[in-house]
């Protein structure tokens, strides 16, 4: 019997359950598809690519080695795969369980028909803590813990391929003919780059991790940057954390401790989110809180969509941030979480405008924590508490020598720090702003007052029915990792305060 190893954000051969049982059934033919389709979507872009691209060579490098080349294929799925089962007698299919976003789920319901009409049968096993076709939230963070707990799976060694495969060429996002996307700051693609980030981050930068985090002039440096390997599954979830486990237990001093805990916290939020795409995969199109659908005008208005995207806003740490974004493909948690809440409520875009530019400009673009994390960031999910940040503060508060923002705003390097990050108030402003610098687009104060009012007015009409449904499937239950994003013990009663601070 020949196997097909369908790998898909999953690219590598350590504890890869798929590969595991494929490499036990017979001769395998490892295989990616690169599907146009996908590549033309709007959450999707060349540096995502490019980086994708790195890693298939990693991984063809460590299938090699394993003794079974990577195959590449340009085309859709199921026009691929039926044309390998019919060259290379193919009768089952491995792969892990992807929770992708709207189309890789259209797709794969495509590959389920075409595999049943074909014959051939499809394995689909869990590669992390999220759990297919789950019932409810209660009991969910314990499947997480024993499942992440498990030993990895060796990468096989001996593998048997299927002969006579041409294994084909990995393409250039030229000749995929993706949209050009400069991105010179891009983190590498791969494994062994993975391997690294991990080695260097339990070792030497994550000290101060739980305090360093939030400061985009320090997050970039004691933050894991592990996302893009997660999101890629060059690493899987659970190395990061046992690896996490294994340095905890060599007992650092210092502030190693508590920033390793934190870190491990990061790693079951990831699990978390995921769970509710793959729970409810509408939540990349639809609000989680149906209120919410008709807050925020449909069609945004384009020029302050545009002005946001490009950094042009008038708000300078807003600005910094989107184009350091541009500039790296990367940004801490609380500066994706501060871009967004401006988008927003100060500038009141609709989050399916602005969460596609914020996706493609993210070498880690996932969507399970993406899509969970800007219906959060903008008020749509109706159980978390509406958080709306100041741009202004927030750049006073992680920028305080303005280090940051005048190195992604040269244009501001003669305003002093006091007014850094508000020059509208700077009596030397005549000459740069609506010149050099735009206006802002927006009076702050009054227009976070405004979203404040609309969001808050919202919650209170709101059906008490939908908010508890919500809780039952989406919220985590009391555990002290989950803080932000915590519903009340099953069958205790929810109350108005409750529902109205979003616990
Ligand atoms: C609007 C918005 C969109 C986001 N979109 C993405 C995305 O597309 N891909 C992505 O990987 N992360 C996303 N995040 C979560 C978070 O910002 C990034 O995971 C983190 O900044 C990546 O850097 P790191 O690997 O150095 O993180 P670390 O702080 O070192 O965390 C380690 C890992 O934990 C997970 N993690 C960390 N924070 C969160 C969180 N808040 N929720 C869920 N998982 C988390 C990630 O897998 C991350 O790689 C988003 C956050 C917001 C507010």
């Amino acid at each position: 019997m020949n196997v097909l190893i369908w790998f898909k954000r999953d690219l590598r051969v350590h504890d890869h359950p798929a590969l595991t049982l494929a490499a036990s059934l017979g001769p395998v033919l490892p295989l990616y598809i690169v599907e146009p389709e996908y590549w033309a979507l709007p959450d999707t872009s060349a540096r995502q690519w490019e980086f994708t691209a790195e890693t298939l060579a990693d991984l063809r490098q460590d299938l090699g080695t394993a003794g079974a080349r990577l195959v590449v294929r340009v085309g859709d799925a199921v026009e691929v795969m039926e044309r390998l089962r019919r060259q290379h007698k193919i009768s089952h299919i491995v792969s892990n369980e992807e929770t992708g976003n709207l189309w890789t789920f259209a797709r794969d319901k495509r590959v389920a028909a075409w595999a049943k009409a074909a014959g051939v049968e499809w394995t689909e096993l869990p590669q992390s803590g999220v759990v297919r076709r789950l019932k409810g939230r209660d009991g969910w963070a314990r499947k997480r813990d024993s499942f992440t707990a498990q030993p990895q799976l060796p990468a096989p060694t001996g593998l048997t391929p299927v002969s006579g495969v041409e294994p084909g060429v990995i393409p250039s996002a030229r000749a995929l003919r993706l949209a050009e996307d400069r991105c010179a700051h891009r983190q590498a693609g791969g494994r062994q780059h993975g391997l690294l980030a991990l080695d260097s981050f339990l070792t030497l930068r994550g000290e101060p991790y739980r305090t360093a985090m939030s400061s985009p002039l320090t997050g970039e440096r004691a933050c894991s940057r592990l996302s893009p390997y997660l999101a890629l599954g060059a690493l899987s979830g659970r190395e990061v954390a046992q690896a996490t486990t294994a340095r905890l237990a060599e007992r650092p001093g210092g502030r190693w401790p508590g920033s390793l805990t934190s870190f491990q916290s990061r790693l079951a939020w990831r699990d978390h989110f995921m769970q509710k795409l793959e729970d409810e995969p509408q939540i990349e199109v639809r609000c989680l809180h149906r209120a919410a659908e008709h807050l925020r005008p449909r069609d945004p208005d384009a020029s302050r969509l545009a002005a946001w995207s490009a950094g042009e806003t008038g708000l300078p740490f807003v600005d910094a941030c989107m184009r350091y974004l541009a500039a790296t493909g990367w940004l801490n948690f609380r500066m994706r979480a501060m871009v967004t809440s401006v988008a927003s409520y100060h500038l009141w875009l609709d989050w399916r405008a602005t969460g596609p530019v914020l996706a493609r400009r993210f070498t880690d673009y996932e969507p399970g924590i993406h899509w969970p994390q800007v219906q959060m960031q903008s008020g749509t999910t109706g159980i978390n508490t509406p958080r709306i940040y100041n741009p202004v503060k927030q750049g006073s508060d992680q920028d305080p020598t303005g280090a940051f923002t005048r190195r992604w705003l040269p244009e501001l390097a003669d305003v002093p720090d006091a007014f850094l990050q508000s020059p509208w108030r700077w009596e030397g402003a005549r000459g740069l702003l609506g010149r050099r610098y735009p206006e802002p687009v927006v009076d702050v104060m009054a227009a976070q007052r405004a979203a404040r009012d609309a969001v808050f007015g919202l919650r209170k009409t709101a059906p008490r029915a939908e908010i508890v449904e919500i809780i039952e499937r989406h919220a985590s239950r009391a555990d002290p990792r989950f803080v932000n994003d915590r519903a009340p013990r099953r069958r205790v009663p929810v109350s108005s305060a409750q529902l109205s601070l979003g616990l």
